[in-house]
């Protein structure tokens, strides 16, 4: 009788993909040194070619990473009741925020991992403030009313409307949050200086300077995954599936576990991609180009889809923020993208899409499962692919 290998039951409604080898890896991260003079042209060509890169000489402090991911896995080494108390809670009514294992969102995606998902609030903390919906809220209050461009430039501080979190915790997601935003101006006011916009600031402050932005902060945590070693030593379960994420831009930071993977196009043949792994390098960040931002670029650069394998020995601890604009901005290709094409430029002078605000394509995607094409719906008809890519 020949007995067919099964799956764990804790792995099960969790997708196997062949397991990483040394030989996937990514030849050649696109890496960019944002210090240096020529880093605007660098990162336009990167989030052409790739929608994404690892940004180095990026100015923040070691300390601040490692305070808060210090405080990520004391969290998730807590017990499993103290996590699930701050869950989100389930279908579809559910929030996706706060504490969640294994289902991501609310549409049936499942993953190897646990995570605290937090919306970073701008309102004032007042006595009138309503409710938070959800158990875990971040809500930011200005540090120095009187000082509004500091506000733009990070300067906020973080309190959670819970007390699920130590002061400390509280405290190191804060700088943390700070520095991701001041990130977030350096590499758009890059992408808008690279694509010869203006004002530099033209896409940087719809994240970072608008009190309404919407700004998520991921904290996502691997276990090891050593039970299919003996029935399936070529499959790992699937970490977090494959997507591309709807905002302008992420920032992700991982401790150094391997396990993230990017879909590399084909230069010639756009529907071809290929799976690689990226090596995990604590001492960068990589900046991913997201859906909103190929929008914003009329299809010039591209969302990358990634996705993270469980690794079988080790856990792997990532940080991610998410940099959304506010839920009424348009969300469509730059206007002098589109009017330098219309005077001759070699850009494309009709949107690739249909209109839509951040607040519309958000409700959508959270509709959607996390392996859906969420632009697809918003492609204007008979509209060639996204553009071949400049090497
Ligand atoms: C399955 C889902 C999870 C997600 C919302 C969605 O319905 C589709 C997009 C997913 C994603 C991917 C990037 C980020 O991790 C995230 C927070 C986001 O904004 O979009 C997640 C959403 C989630 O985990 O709730
Ligand atoms: O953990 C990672 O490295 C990536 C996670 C991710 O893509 C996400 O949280 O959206």
């Amino acid at each position: 009788m020949v007995v067919l290998a099964k799956p764990p039951a804790a792995l099960e409604q969790i997708s196997m993909v062949r397991s990483p080898s040394p030989g996937d890896n990514l030849a050649g991260v696109p890496a960019v040194d944002l210090s240096a003079p020529g880093a605007a042209s660098d990162v336009v060509r990167a989030c052409e070619r790739y929608g994404f890169f690892k940004a180095v000489r990026h100015g923040v402090d070691g300390g601040v990473v490692a305070r808060l991911e210090d405080e990520a896995v004391r969290f998730f080494a807590s017990p499993q009741a103290a996590k699930d108390a701050h869950g989100g809670g389930r279908g579809p009514a559910s929030s996706p925020f706060g504490y969640g294992n294994k289902r991501i969102g609310r549409n049936g995606d499942m993953g190897w991992l646990e995570y605290l998902l937090l919306a970073i609030d701008r309102d004032e903390i007042s006595d009138s403030s309503p409710a938070p919906s959800f158990s875990l809220r971040f809500v930011t209050v200005r540090r120095n009313a009187s000082t509004s461009n500091k506000f733009a430039d990070g300067y906020v501080t973080i309190e959670f409307m819970t007390s699920c979190m130590s002061r400390v915790f509280r405290d190191a997601a804060n700088e943390y949050v700070s520095a991701m935003r001041g990130m977030a101006r350096t590499v758009l006011e890059m992408v808008a200086d690279g694509l010869g916009v203006s004002p530099r600031g033209t896409l940087a402050d719809m994240v970072v300077a608008d009190k309404a932005s919407d700004q998520l902060l991921r904290l996502n945590h691997y276990p090891p995954c050593p039970l299919l070693q003996n029935i399936m030593p070529n499959c790992s379960p699937t970490g977090f599936g494959e997507h591309t994420d709807p905002q302008l831009i992420s920032i992700l930071h991982s401790n150094s576990t391997s396990g993230l993977q990017v879909a590399i196009h084909d230069d010639d043949d756009d529907n071809n991609h290929q799976w690689v792994s990226v090596p995990p390098d604590p001492s960068s960040f990589l900046v991913i180009v997201g859906d909103s931002l190929q929008v914003m670029t009329n299809g010039r650069f591209r969302s990358v889809k990634h996705r993270v394998v469980a690794n079988k020995l080790k856990s792997r601890v990532s940080m991610i923020y998410f940099g959304g604009p506010a839920l009424g901005q348009r969300i469509a290709p730059l206007r002098q993208l589109l009017q330098r094409a219309a005077a001759g430029g070699d850009e494309e002078k009709e949107s690739r899409y249909e209109e839509f605000t951040w607040g519309e394509y958000k409700k959508a995607a959270y509709l959607s499962r996390l392996g859906d094409n969420r632009l697809a719906p918003f492609l204007r008809q008979q509209q060639p692919p996204v553009a071949k890519r400049h090497a």
